[in-house]
């Protein structure tokens, strides 16, 4: 039983991006900021995640750009089994990620880790198992 919206002490906003394993982040950057045009961001190394980021901004969302950093990426076997990429994440803001923590663990939703982290924006986020999801993978970011 899904909980009521009075129930609900957290809220649901935009989506924040969508993430893309690549096998050549370079080149992937370039297609979106040479190709199509698009701002495009430096690299950056967050080694709390063990990934490279590049985010292609398009208006209200953006496009991250996920390459693996290090020996234990989490990125790592699926771009072993996506040789060429592919869509790895969304990412949804909340306003309140221990609420939304609270609610979806109610519903049987595991998190990926007990506490969220620090992500790409230096905002709290958690990870939704893919299988809990639909066979997609979700991010929640804190706004
Ligand atoms: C800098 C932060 C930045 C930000 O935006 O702030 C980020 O987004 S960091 C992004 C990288 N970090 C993460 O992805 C952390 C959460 N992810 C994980 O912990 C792992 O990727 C995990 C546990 C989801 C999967 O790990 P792994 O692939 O090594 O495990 P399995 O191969 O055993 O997979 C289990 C099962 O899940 C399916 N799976 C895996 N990844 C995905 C996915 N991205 N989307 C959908 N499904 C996925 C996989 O196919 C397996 O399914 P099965 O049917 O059992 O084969
Ligand atoms: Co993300």
């Amino acid at each position: 039983m899904c909980s009521k919206p009075t129930d609900r002490l957290f809220k649901l906003g935009k989506l924040n991006h969508v993430a893309i394993a690549v096998p050549d982040i370079d080149q992937a950057a370039a297609m979106y900021r040479d190709t199509l045009g698009a701002k495009v961001s430096e690299k950056h190394a967050q080694p709390d995640h063990g990934v490279y980021t590049v985010f292609v901004e398009l208006g209200d969302t953006k496009i991250e750009l996920l390459y693996p950093m290090g020996d234990n990426s989490p990125i790592q076997n699926f771009l072993d089994k996506n040789k060429n990429g592919g869509m790895h994440h969304i990412c949804l803001e909340v306003d309140n990620i221990h609420e939304a923590i609270k609610a979806v663990s109610a519903q049987k939703i595991r998190t990926l880790g007990k506490e969220p982290k620090i992500g790409a924006h230096g905002k709290p986020v958690i990870f939704l198992h893919p299988k809990d999801c639909n066979g997609t993978l979700v991010e929640l970011e804190e706004q």
